[in-house]
């Protein structure tokens, strides 16, 4: 049994994996961070436990108070040049996000030819895996939410609230709604022509819904990309081991 755990900016996400399926997930806030110790006494004893963290060291203190005593056994992933069947080209690669090295380990697992992985969270990530399973770059781009926000907290005019998409719009709510997914799809579709055609998009991310009907693209959606591939790690780790 494993849980593993993703720990991002905005939310940190948990699976625990038995029996070759997800037996239970969750998530709360990364501002409430401390309320990991209740959840934590909820996990199986017996479990491996899988981590990845990008929301800094606070967030990993954290973690490990939650984690008690299992703290020590804890796997933390750290992005190297090689892992469970992926290579990295980063530079330098342990300056990698852990979730996006994650993500590109669950993708590998899923898909053995190139593919393109879009995790939508509070950053949007759009990383490109080729064939032979080599990372071979990718980019960083503000997610949807924090695009919207950046928006309104940099200008006098431009509120904080809901639009509708459409193709041309026609107030500010839908311009600023619909520029931001826009933008996004933009980057994701520009950034799949370096792909053989046909390539998968695998999409994962709390803002994945969002993003998904506006790709022109064979989109692949994944729940939770980055726990499938901590899964995986936690697997190849205890083969291993
Ligand atoms: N239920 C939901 N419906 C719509 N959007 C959501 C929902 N939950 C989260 N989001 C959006 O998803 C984003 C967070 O997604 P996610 O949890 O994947 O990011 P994260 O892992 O914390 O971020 P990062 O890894 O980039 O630091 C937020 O910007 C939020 O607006
Ligand atoms: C880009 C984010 C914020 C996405 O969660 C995270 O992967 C991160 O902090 N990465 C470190 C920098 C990098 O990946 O180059
Ligand atoms: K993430």
């Amino acid at each position: 049994m494993i849980v593993a755990i993703d720990a991002g900016n905005s939310r940190i996400k948990w699976g625990i994996w038995a029996d070759g399926g997800w037996g239970g997930m969750g998530a709360l806030e990364t501002a409430d961070a401390a309320g990991l110790v209740a959840v934590a006494s909820g996990w199986p004893a017996d479990a491996r436990i899988a981590v990845c963290n990008v929301a800094g060291e606070g967030v990993a203190a954290a973690l490990r108070a939650a984690l008690g005593a299992r703290a020590d056994a804890a796997r933390w992933l750290r992005p190297g040049l090689r892992q469970c069947g992926v290579e990295s080209r980063y530079l330098p690669p342990e300056r990698l996000g852990a979730d996006r090295w994650a993500a590109l380990i669950g993708a590998r697992a899923r898909v053995s030819s190139a593919c393109l992985v879009v995790c939508a969270g509070t950053a949007t990530t759009i990383d490109v895996l080729d064939a032979d399973g080599v990372f071979q770059g990718g980019l960083i781009v503000p997610g949807v939410d924090l695009m919207r926000r950046s928006l309104a907290g940099a200008t006098a005019l431009l509120p904080y609230a809901d639009g509708e998409f459409a193709d041309l719009p026609r107030c500010t709510q839908d311009a600023i709604a619909s520029g931001c997914l826009h933008a996004q799809a933009g980057a994701v579709e520009r950034l799949y022509r370096q792909l053989p055609a046909g390539s998968p998009c695998l999409l994962s991310g709390g803002s994945a819904p969002a993003l998904a009907a506006h790709l022109a693209l064979p989109v692949r959606r994944i729940d939770n990309l980055v726990l499938e591939g901590l899964a995986r790690f936690a697997v190849t780790e205890g083969a291993t081991a």
